[in-house]
This record gives C-alpha cells, sequence and structure tokens, in this order.
C-alpha cells in the first residue's frame, strides 16, 4: 500500500463503537515520520494520536482504545485501531456482543487483514522493482562507456588516418602546383552535372593514396544517394577543397555502418530525407570543415545522432563473433580429422604433411613415444600409425602392391558386351592324334586358305569356319611335363575338347586332362579319334569315360561326343559345329572398347626381333603403340602378327597375337594390361621385378639353408645330387623342363634345377654350371661360340635336345648313377631235415634231403620250425658222403651244419638263399 492510502486510511479509521456502530475514530495529532532503510532507501509514515476514549464507568480493562498511540505501527495500521474498540467493546460491562456484532467484527477484522497483506506485498514488489532499475541503470551506463570508448577509439583512428591523407594530398597538389604553375581548371568548382560530388576536388580523388577512404569510399553504388543527401548540406562545403571531412560526414565509415539512422547521411533513406543534417549541427560562423566529425569529445558528449544504433551494435557483435569462431578455428579449437594414408614407409616430414602437422609437433610425439627420429629419417607404418592415432586422425594404410589397384578396370555392363569367339583348348592323352587334329581343323580355315599366309606356329590360333564364324584354338603340348601349361590353357579357355584315341582308351593323361577342364569348371566335348582304324571299341571309351564322371550323350548324359578322325578329316565339321554350339550356349561376350587386358600364351627371346610375347586378348581391343604390362614386363607394342604371320593394327577380343616391343620375356600364363601412360607401366613392372626378386631372394635364402643340410647328408653319403642349368626356346618347355626335372629327385639323390631362362646359352651360364659342377640342358636352343669354348675349357657337359622326354631320360641316369647299388637276397632252394646227427668237435650235423632248388655251400640260411623262422645265419658245411661239395641240387641228400647254431630237429626246414648286389633303378 503506498503512503497516501495510508495517510487516508489513518484520518478515515474506522471505529466499533459500543453496540456494534462502526464510526470514524478521531485523530487528535498526526504527523509524518521518515524511516530509512539499507541502500539509500526510505518510508515516510504517518504518525496519529488518537483521542483516548473510555470504555464506560467502572471498566476494569478501560483502556485508551489505540493504546498508546505513539509508535508508527500503532498510528499506521489500523488493526490496532479496529481492535481497540472490540477489546473496549468486549470489556463493557453487562453487555457481551451479540451475534450480529461479533460476525461484523469478524468481517472487519478479516477486512483489515486482508488489506495489510496487500499492503505488504506491494511494498516487496516496489522494493524489487527498484533493485531491479538500479542493476539496469548500472548496467546501461557501462554499455555506455564502452561504447563511448569504441566510438573514441574508432574516431581517434580516423582522424589518425585523414591527417595522414589530408597531407599526402596536400604535398601532392603543392607538387602538382609546382608542376604547373598556371592554376589546373580543374581545382575550380564544377558545376558539373553531377551535383552530388560538389567538390572541386573530386577529380582528384584518383590521385589520393587511399582514394576508397575518402569520398570515394562511398563508391559508385552510394553516389546516386547524394543529390538528395548529400547536395544541399555539402554545397556550403563546397567551397573547401577538403575531401577527407566531407566524405566522411556523407559517406563515411560511421555512414556504412548506420544508414537509416543518419537523417543527413547518404544512405538510402537519405534519398527521400533532404534535411541537411549536419548543417543542422553546426552554428552559423562555425568551421564547417568539422561538419559531420565525429570526435572524441562528441562521443563522450553522447550525441545523440551520432550514437550508434541498435543494429549497427549488433553488426558488430556479430562481426566480433565471427572473428572469434574464426580464431578458434584456426588454433585448433575445432578438431579436423583427416585419412593419413601411411605406406609401408614414411618419413617424419612426409608424415607431418599428411597430417597438416607441423614437423616438429611429429618429432615431439615420436620423442614423447620414444623414439629419436629427424624429420628427414624413415619411420615404419606401425610407429607412423601410433603417431597419425596421437593426433587424432583416421589411418588408411597402403602397401606397395597398392600401385596395381585399378589396374584390371572396371567390370562391363551388359550393354557394352558384345558377342566374341569361343577360346578352346585341345588336350588328351600323348599320342593319341592332337597335334594330327589341330593341323586337320587348321585346314578348314577358311581366312587362311584365301590369304595363303604362311602357319607359324604361336601356340594360338584362330580359325574361320564356314557360317564367318570364328574359333580360337590354344595349342598345348601332350607330355605329362606339360602339365603346368596344360593348367594355364585351361584357365583362359572356354572349353576343352578331349581328344581320346579309339584304339587307346582313356589313359592317364586322359584323367589329369578331365581332371583340369573340371578345375577350370569349363565344358568338355569329346573327340574320340582314329575311328578310321579298324576293330576300334567305341563303347569301351565311353565306358571307361563314365568311370571318371564324364557321361557322353549317347550314354544319356549331357557331354558331347564326336567321332573324328584326324587324318582322313572325318567329321570335322561335326566337331566344329559341337563347339560352335557349346558356345551359343555359353553366351560368350566381351567390351571390345576398352583398354586391352588378356593373358601370355608363349614368350621367347627372338635373335632378331627381341623379346615375342604370344597373348591371347580376353577383353577390350589391343592396338599397335599400345603401352602394356606383362608379367613383370612393359613396353609398347611395337608389331603385332597374327597366327599366319599378318601384322596386324588391333586386336579384338579372343584373338591370339604376338606382340613385339616388350622390355623382357614375361612368363607364360602372365596377364597383360594396357595402360594409360608410360610412367604407370614403368611403377607396376617395377613393382613386379622388385617383388620377383624378394622371392628369388627368399627362395634362395631357403635353397641356402637346405643346400647346407645337404651338404651334410652328401658328406655323410646320405645324399647326392644332380645339378642342372636349364636353358630353353621358350618359356612354356623351361618350366616344363622344371617340373620334369624335379620329378626325378629321389631321396637319396636330388635334382637341382640352379637356373631356368629362356635364350641361348652364354659365359655366365657356362660360369654357374661350373661353379655347381652342373650340367647344362640346352632344349632348342644352342651356346654361343664364346659359351662353347669355356665349356670345353672348364669342362662343362651341355646336352643339346629337342625332345623334353629325352632330357628327363638322361637327367634319370645320372640320378641313377649316382644311387648307391642295392643288397638283393636271391632265393636258392629248400632242404628237409631227416635225421640228426652229433659228432664231437662238429656240434649236430643235419642228415637232409633237398626238396627244392639247390643248397651251395656258404649260402645263407633260415631255419623254419613249424611255418616259423627260429634261426636265421650261415650254412657252415656242406657234405655229401663226408666229401664237402659246393651244392647240392634238388633230390639229392647231403649233411649240413650251421655256423654256431646247434638246436636242430627232424622234421625243421632249411631255406638256402644267396644275397647278390645290383645297380639302384
Ligand atoms: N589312323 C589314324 N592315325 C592318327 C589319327 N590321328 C593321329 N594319328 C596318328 O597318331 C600319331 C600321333 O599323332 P599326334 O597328332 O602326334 O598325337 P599327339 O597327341 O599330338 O602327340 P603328342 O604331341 O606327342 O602329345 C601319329 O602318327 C598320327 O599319324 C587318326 O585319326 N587316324
Amino acid at each position: 500500500m503506498s503512503d497516501q492510502n495510508e495517510q487516508d486510511a489513518a484520518k478515515g479509521r474506522l471505529s466499533l463503537r459500543p453496540g456494534g456502530r462502526l464510526e470514524l475514530g478521531k485523530t487528535e495529532a498526526a504527523g509524518t515520520v521518515r524511516q530509512s532503510f539499507s541502500h539509500g532507501r526510505g518510508k515516510t509514515v504517518q504518525v496519529e494520536v488518537v483521542k483516548k476514549r473510555a470504555a464506560g464507568p467502572g471498566a476494569p480493562g478501560a483502556k485508551p482504545a489505540g493504546g498508546p498511540a505513539t509508535g508508527p505501527r500503532q498510528a499506521g495500521g489500523p488493526q490496532r485501531g479496529a481492535s481497540g474498540p472490540s477489546r473496549g467493546g468486549a470489556a463493557a460491562p453487562g453487555r457481551p456482543l451479540n451475534q450480529a456484532e461479533q460476525a461484523t467484527r469478524l468481517r472487519v477484522l478479516e477486512e483489515h487483514r486482508r488489506q495489510e497483506a496487500q499492503r505488504q506485498r506491494e511494498e516487496r514488489e516496489r522494493q524489487a522493482l527498484m533493485v531491479r532499475s538500479a542493476a539496469e541503470e548500472a548496467a546501461r551506463k557501462a554499455e555506455e562507456e564502452r561504447r563511448a570508448a569504441e566510438e573514441a577509439a574508432l574516431r581517434a583512428e580516423q582522424e589518425a588516418r585523414e591527417k595522414v591523407e589530408a597531407e599526402a594530398r596536400r604535398k601532392v597538389e603543392e607538387e602538382a602546383r609546382r608542376n604547373a604553375p598556371p592554376p589546373p581548371p580543374l581545382s575550380a568548382p564544377r558545376p558539373g552535372p553531377i551535383p552530388s560530388n560538389a567538390r572541386p576536388a573530386a577529380p582528384q580523388r584518383p590521385m589520393g593514396p587511399r582514394p576508397a577512404a575518402g569520398p570515394g569510399g562511398a563508391g559508385p553504388v552510394r553516389r546516386p544517394a547524394a543529390p538528395g543527401a548529400g547536395a544541399p548540406a555539402a554545397a556550403p562545403g563546397a567551397a573547401a577543397p577538403r575531401l577527407t571531412l566531407r566524405g566522411r560526414d556523407e559517406g563515411g565509415e560511421e555512414e556504412r555502418r548506420s544508414p537509416v539512422r543518419r537523417p543527413g547521411g547518404a544512405g538510402p533513406l537519405a534519398a527521400k530525407k533532404p534535411a541537411p543534417a549536419p548543417a543542422r549541427k553546426t552554428p552559423p560562423g562555425s568551421d564547417r570543415r568539422r561538419d559531420g566529425r565525429i570526435d572524441v569529445a562528441a562521443a563522450i558528449e553522447g550525441d545523440d545522432d551520432r550514437s550508434r544504433s541498435m543494429a549497427s551494435v549488433r553488426r558488430a557483435r556479430e562481426r566480433e563473433r565471427r572473428q572469434q569462431e574464426l580464431q578458434r578455428l584456426r588454433s585448433d579449437g575445432v578438431k579436423v580429422v583427416r585419412d593419413v594414408v601411411v605406406p609401408e614407409a614414411i618419413t617424419v616430414q612426409e608424415l607431418a604433411n599428411r597430417m597438416a602437422a607441423r614437423g616438429g609437433e611429429v618429432v615431439k610425439a615420436l620423442f614423447r613415444m620414444g623414439v629419436m627420429a629427424t624429420l628427414t629419417q624413415t619411420i615404419d607404418a606401425d610407429t607412423a600409425e601410433l603417431v597419425v592415432n596421437e593426433f587424432g586422425h583416421r589411418v588408411r594404410r597402403v602397401s606397395e602392391s597398392d600401385v596395381e589397384q585399378g589396374l584390371e578396370g572396371t567390370v562391363d555392363t551388359d550393354e557394352e558386351l558384345l558377342p566374341r569367339p569361343p577360346v578352346v583348348t585341345i588336350m588328351g592323352h600323348v599320342d593319341h592324334g592332337k597335334t594330327s587334329l589341330l593341323d586337320a581343323l587348321r585346314k578348314t580355315d577358311m581366312a587362311g586358305r584365301e590369304a595363303g599366309g604362311i602357319t607359324q606356329h604361336i601356340g594360338a590360333y584362330q580359325v574361320q569356319v564356314a557360317g564367318g564364324h570364328k574359333v580360337t584354338f590354344i595349342d598345348t603340348p601332350g607330355h605329362a611335363a606339360f602339365t603346368a601349361m596344360r593348367a594355364r590353357g585351361a584357365s583362359v579357355t572356354d572349353m576343352v575338347i578331349l581328344v581320346v584315341a579309339a584304339d587307346d582308351g582313356v589313359m592317364p593323361q586322359t584323367v589329369e586332362a578331365i581332371h583340369h577342364a573340371k578345375a577350370a569348371n569349363v565344358p568338355l566335348i569329346v573327340a574320340v579319334n582314329k575311328i578310321d582304324k579298324p576293330g576300334v571299341n567305341l563303347d569301351r571309351v565311353r565306358q571307361e569315360l563314365l568311370q571318371h564322371e564324364i557321361v557322353v550323350e549317347s550314354l544319356g548324359g549331357d557331354t558331347m561326343e564326336i567321332q573324328v578322325s584326324a587324318t582322313k578329316a572325318m567329321n570335322l565339321d561335326k566337331l566344329l559345329e559341337a563347339i560352335l554350339l557349346q558356345a551359343e550356349v555359353l553366351d560368350l561376350k566381351a567390351n571390345p572398347n576398352r583398354a586391352a587386358e588378356g593373358t601370355v600364351i608363349e614368350s621367347k627371346l627372338d635373335k632378331g626381333r627381341g623379346p615375342v610375347a604370344t597373348v591371347l586378348v580376353q577383353r577390350g581391343t589391343l592396338k599397335q603403340g599400345d603401352l602394356v604390362v606383362a608379367g613383370a614386363e612393359w613396353g609398347r607394342v611395337r608389331a603385332m602378327l597374327d597366327d599366319k604371320g599378318r601384322q596386324m593394327k588391333d586386336a579384338d577380343p579372343s584373338l591370339p597375337v604376338e606382340i613385339l616391343g616388350l622390355s623382357g620375356v614375361p612368363s607364360a600364363g602372365e596377364t597383360f594390361v594396357a595402360v594409360e601412360n608410360e610412367g604407370r607401366a614403368r611403377e607396376i613392372s617395377e613393382f613386379r621385378q622388385r617383388r620377383l626378386r624378394d622371392k628369388q631372394a627368399a627362395a634362395a635364402g631357403a635353397a641356402r639353408g637346405t643346400l647346407a643340410d645337404m651338404m651334410a647328408r652328401v658328406a655323410a653319403g646320405e645324399q647326392k645330387e644332380v645339378a642342372v642349368v636349364v636353358k630353353a626356346d621358350v618359356q612354356g618347355s623351361a618350366e616344363a623342363l622344371g617340373v620334369t626335372l624335379n620329378k626325378l629327385s629321389r631321396d637319396e639323390v636330388k635334382v637341382r634345377v640352379l637356373h631356368s631362362a629362356v635364350g641361348q646359352i652364354t659365359e655366365s651360364d657356362i660360369q654357374l654350371a661350373k661353379a655347381s659342377n652342373a650340367i647344362v640342358v640346352a632344349f632348342n636352343v644352342r651356346a654361343t661360340a664364346q659359351a662353347r669354348e669355356l665349356a670345353q675349357r672348364d669342362g662343362v657337359d651341355i646336352r643339346y635336345y629337342s625332345i623334353i622326354y629325352e632330357v628327363a631320360d638322361d637327367v634319370e641316369q645320372l640320378v641313377r648313377g649316382k644311387l648307391a647299388p642295392i643288397q638283393r637276397e636271391k632265393f636258392l632252394g629248400y632242404a628237409q631235415i631227416l635225421e640228426v646227427f652229433e659228432v664231437k668237435r662238429l656240434g649236430n650235423i643235419a642228415g637232409c634231403r633237398v626238396t627244392e632248388g639247390v643248397v651251395r655251400r656258404g649260402c645263407g640260411v633260415r631255419l623254419i620250425r613249424d611255418g616259423v623262422v627260429i634261426h636265421q645265419g650261415e650254412l657252415a658245411t656242406l657234405r655229401r658222403f663226408k666229401d664237402d661239395v659246393k651244392e647240392v641240387t634238388n633230390g639229392y641228400e647231403c649233411g649240413m651244419s650251421f655256423a654256431h647254431y646247434d638246436a636242430i630237429k627232424v622234421g625243421d626246414q632249411i631255406e638256402c638263399y644267396e644275397t647278390e648286389t645290383v645297380a639302384a633303378v
């Protein structure tokens, strides 16, 4: 409740008169008392003295109704005033309050209590309001002070800049004046069509050191606003050649920040309000140059026009916030997590670069891990990974082999795929007629006949059959030693023709071929050959094939079976038809419009042409001039030849071609890929060669270990070895020889291929052979003159071959020659003991009859009793009628005694044998 209300209440206080009447009390004296509280708060209290009323004569409790009424509380609160009369009333003798009076009294009391509570609440609210406003006031003042300080600093800086500019301009003007004695016409005020400039100095602006800070600061965009806003205000100032002040006034920093608030400014709104604000501020006669200038004093005075708008403050704060955010980001407040590629080895500096960290930080991190490394030192991938984790980045480990990633290109879509000829491999047992069949099929080649080309052996060829279809054949040799090559043939082939001679049936290599076809998961067509021979049994062949789970169509299976004769060229068309049918079922397709990929079928080092590889294009088109990586070799395809020796410009899928231009001889069975540039080709080739070298080194290391063991065994007479250096015309032959020779190894004698390569025999081959006491196997190659000479001088054995199993036979002989002879037992005969004679000095003598074979003196004997050998030893004596004899034959009787053994009995059987030494097999 307010003070006024209290006073009113005091003046008009109510008293409950005896009899239940309410009436206003009479105030005797009144005054105000000022109360002071903390924090400068105060309260004025109205004090009044109410006239004392007698409750009635003889009343025991007769007291003045309001009590002493001296305290401000008593006077201030109507409560006492109200209760006083009631007490007085209650004390009235003989007149208790009736019910109505009591009710009235209660109501009045209640009303009074409510008013008091209301008053107290209002008082609390007022005090809280005061506290709040005081805090707000303090905050406002602080804000104003801060703003004033900011603006003062800004003005001071601006003034300093202006001063410098003015000085510079003055100098320039002076310079110009000196250089041009007649005053330049441009210096006069120009009543040009652009009154907004209204400044004669304007044309000189470009000469100023900072045109942007001057009027030009307003920029061409602001200029249109000037005719309305700037012109009237600027007109008086036009006489002043100063640019800075006017410019600042019209389009300065302050203007830019708060274009709306500036009524006289050149802001967008100023165009509508032409009131010349700066003129308003400038008293007549004052220095107009100071128009619009904001100085520290003005800022402190808090000129309303100059004070910053809320929008300006907001923008400033926003700017500040952005700056802080930027700062935070720069100082790594927000961590950028990177994917750091870590190879197998990396320098510290490179790792730091990849993490976008300072080198020193990485060195420090390594130091903390206990690794002392400088920036240029190389650390391994594991250590690098720890560092990367420490820096909070993600590690992506890569290895050297990643250079091969993406080499084989993408998978072709169905739309890109086009039909391609089938690739067929002919397999079968030796002499079952594979070569004859291939030759016969080749003769069916329409294209070959037309071109009349000279056929050459390139390991694979393509024939064009009637109807324009093409079939590619891969020529694999038939001997078991060529297993590896055959397996390769099966891996690039679409189907296998299994040649089985009708007169010979299924043989070991036929079974092998079946296994290869099954392993390669390619369909098989059985060509039963030599059906022209008399007395052939086709059913037998079918049954034998059945044993190997090849069920031909005539037995209800799904394997096609064609009966052919290679020499008589019988049913060759049927065979080709079957091939095309199978190809149709397989739906063979490839994308010819991409970089070529395929497999090396055969390779050799040609004397005149260098490394030559026969490749089968499997995807894409190989073009002359393409860069290819074939195995560990690379090169540009200098020339391409087909199986008829024709130069080719490009090779489609399924076409086998010979390519020239490789850096070396790739291994047969390796893949080849056309790559986009030389760098990539080199990179991949180098990586593969490195890997190859490592492999060889590892193998050599392992071999050294085993060699030492082997030498120990050889020294102990346990093991011997036959060392061989193999040189062949083609890679496939070299590999096949390796396989064959390794198979000849025995437990006692090992066959060790020291070196196997393609090309003629050189001096280094001879030196190697000499060092290891090896023989040199030359398969379809010859030694150079120097190598021959060296071999003759050093006694190195060079053996020339053109048939692989002749090599095997010869090396086997060598192995046998080194094998230790074998002791073999030879059975002689049996004798039956008929009687036992005891002879002094000689012991027991057995009287026997030879029942089988012969018994010889000094032979080995076994005593067999009831089918069990109870003694083995030597025969001491063999007599016939007291004469020693050399031998006793079947049916004759003789006397025998055993060396150091007497326990013989009648009925025992004697087995006689001899031991002979034979050469190892
Ligand atoms: N009667 C007859 N003889 C054939 C037929 N096909 C091949 N021959 C003969 O069988 C022998 C072996 O033929 P090749 O073509 O060399 O057999 P191959 O399977 O290629 O033998 P390798 O290359 O040693 O694996 C040759 O003497 C052929 O003349 C045929 O259809 N009928």
